[in-house]
């Protein structure tokens, strides 16, 4: 396992979904922001887009939910074509459930936290999880400040994939920039969501390369 960069299509252009995937082509996988309206007060992208982006892009498609009754949605995403399906331990009626059958249906199932949300509760979960998804802003919006009071959850999360002895991924998203990732990356992250720090940039594969180079020196 090394460190991931999954650019955030969420501030790139949505009319072109396509080539903003392979202006990212060095991303080891393509995040999808996919929000209701409920759970956040935003509405993004559905299966649809999911479904014609998974044919479009070349990396694999990590999404992450932000609905409400990921229970019933989840596996669709697998069936539309995701590799990666993240759903919000706080709109989750039956975690366990949800990630057997993310997982059955081939996919990596992940939970993810908003930033006050603790880690301790789903310690006796994190077995039946390929990732956990800390969130470093408020789920909603791209381009929001980093969270720094979530680095102890970050590091408290890694000690306790370390004690149970598991191999899971543990992501970061919100306000991941080159100036923020280092923190994140000693803290025991491994796979980082970059929304506008990627696409913002002049050259977002550079960009790509520049965050995992900046992640894996802090972690050497
Ligand atoms: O899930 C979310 C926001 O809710 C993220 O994936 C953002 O899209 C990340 O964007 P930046 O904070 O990197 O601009
Ligand atoms: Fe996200």
């Amino acid at each position: 396992m090394g460190i991931q960069i999954a650019p955030s299509i969420l501030t790139a252009d949505f009319a072109h979904l396509a080539d903003e995937a392979k202006a990212v082509s060095d991303a080891e996988w393509l995040h999808v922001d996919v929000m209701d309206n409920h759970f956040v007060p935003n509405l993004t992208l559905g299966m649809p887009v999911v479904e014609a982006l998974a044919k479009a892009a070349e990396q694999p498609l990590d999404c992450h939910l932000m609905i409400e009754d990921p229970d019933r949605w989840a596996p669709g995403y697998v069936e539309a074509g995701a590799s990666s399906v993240t759903f919000h331990v706080e709109a989750c009626r039956a975690p366990i459930r949800t990630a057997r059958e993310i997982r059955a249906k081939g996919a990596r199932a992940a939970m993810a936290l908003r930033p006050a949300t603790p880690i301790e509760p789903y310690e006796d979960m994190l077995a039946e999880l390929d990732m956990v998804l800390l969130m470093t802003v408020e789920p909603g919006f791209g381009g929001q400040k980093f969270l720094d009071v979530v680095l102890p959850k970050i590091r408290r999360t890694r000690d306790l994939v370390t004690k149970h002895g598991l191999d899971i991924w543990i992501e970061i998203d919100g306000g991941v920039s080159a100036e923020t990732i280092e923190r994140c990356a000693e803290a025991g992250a491994d796979v980082f969501v970059a929304g506008s720090a990627v696409y913002s940039a002049d050259n977002p594969n550079e960009m790509v390369n520049h965050l995992r180079t900046l992640a894996e020196a802090a972690t050497a």
